[in-house]
């Protein structure tokens, strides 16, 4: 594949742009929304108020020198941007920057008695235990009678869509999950059904979004493809911490699991296949420290690289990833997706809700009809998804549906 011309790297330093709105509005509301969320004592508080000043007026300040990462924090630009404004470096830096600040805030990585305690946990719990999550539960019942390929296409879409629920995005979005438009802007599903064949012996790499009502549709994704013998093995990325709110951690995963298993009918039967699987080896909880790192993907440690090289099909949910999939810069919207992504290891699928203005393997025609239906609102209202496919060759590329 030919590489593009890197295009420039999204800052957060224009006035009334999106990541300016992120670094300015967002992340003092997502603070406010911690306090809110568990009763820090007095020390969390000043520590609060210290990020708060910090990361909406200051400049970026260091680790704590005994920070457990450090070494890993200047590896990855840390020493580089220290001292600049949060606005003026890769917004995709910055934020990630604030949620690593935010854990030590909260006192996250001890020692103390708030060490390892989730601060997004209340909100990621009670999304988990809505009632919605058991509207969408008892609709499997109805998809055990459909042949096995359609349901393969609803529980794809189950998970794209899944996407919208980030409890992030919500907080600036009114509070309500923005409605869905009907259509995706791109359509690879075909080619990726193809590099999942009825008769697969290979391992799915699935690196999760969010926690709760994005991760379960994930998990149920999973447990049809081992079900249905598309992959002999799946493996599923998550953040080794808590990060942009809702990013599904470990834990997160036993939850949604617990939830899945206690629940009656079709729902609670995948939930049982999946806890066997995992006691048997077949799918595999993986919370590489990378995950959580301020970089696109391009530049994955070797051990993550050959992770993802033995994969039949690694399948990256949701916006970030895909920000750090495809390197988060202004692309022309028609650049090719496989052009972008052309240094990844295998074959590798992208389910994503669009968030943030970063887009590419659009066709013409199709930016075209969303410039005039919507200006660039398109971008980040979270009404629009797509399903893009790198096949790993240029044969086997495909659009439309059909499993
Ligand atoms: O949960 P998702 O789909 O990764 O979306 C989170 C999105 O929230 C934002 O970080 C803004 O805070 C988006 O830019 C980001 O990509």
């Amino acid at each position: 594949m030919p590489d593009p011309a890197p295009a420039p790297v999204i800052l957060g330093n224009e006035t009334g742009s999106f990541p300016h709105s992120v670094l300015a509005e967002r992340h003092p509301a997502i603070i406010r929304q911690v306090r809110a969320s568990l009763p820090y004592g007095p020390e969390r508080q000043r520590a609060l108020d210290a990020l708060l000043a910090d990361c909406t007026e200051g400049v970026i300040e260091p680790l704590p020198p005994d920070a457990h990462d450090g070494d890993r924090w200047a590896a990855w630009g840390l020493d580089t941007y220290a001292g600049q404004s949060w606005f003026d470096v890769p917004w995709l830096w910055s934020e990630s920057y604030f949620y690593r600040r935010l854990l030590d805030a909260v006192g996250y990585f001890g020692p103390g008695p708030e060490q390892a305690i989730d601060p997004f946990r209340p909100v990621k719990l009670t999304e988990l235990d809505a009632p919605a999550t058991d509207e969408e539960l008892a609709a499997l019942d109805g998809l055990e009678t459909r042949p096995p390929d359609e349901r393969a296409q609803a529980l794809l879409h189950g998970s794209l869509w899944g996407n919208r629920a980030d409890l992030g995005f919500r907080l600036s979005a009114g509070g309500d999950t923005p409605a869905a438009a009907p259509g995706l802007v791109a359509d690879d599903s075909r080619t990726l059904w193809s590099l999942l064949p009825p008769s697969g012996t290979g391992t799915l790499c699935l690196v999760a979004d969010n926690a709760g009502r994005e991760l379960v549709p994930d998990l149920l994704l999973m447990a049809h493809l081992l079900a249905e013998g598309r992959v002999e093995r799946a493996v599923l990325h998550v953040k080794p911490h808590p990060y942009y709110v809702s990013d599904a951690t470990p834990a997160d995963v036993l939850d949604a699991l617990r939830r899945l298993t206690a629940a009656p009918g079709a729902a609670g039967a995948y939930g049982r296949r999946l806890w066997a699987a995992t006691t048997d080896g077949r799918l595999t909880v993986r919370a590489h420290p990378f995950s959580c790192a301020p970089l696109p993907y391009a530049e994955m440690p070797d051990d993550l690289r050959a992770e993802f090289a033995e994969a039949a099909l690694t399948v990256v949910k949701g916006d970030l990833n895909y920000r750090r999939l495809v390197g988060d810069r202004r692309w022309p919207p028609t650049t090719p997706f496989a052009d972008v992504t052309g240094y990844f290891p295998g074959p590798v699928a992208a389910l994503r809700t669009l968030k943030s203005d970063v887009i590419c393997g659009l066709d013409a025609g199709t930016e075209a009809a969303l410039v005039a239906a919507e200006g660039q609102r398109w971008r980040t209202a979270g009404t629009h998804a797509l399903i893009q496919v790198n096949a790993g060759t240029d044969g086997g590329r495909g659009t439309g549906a059909g499993a």
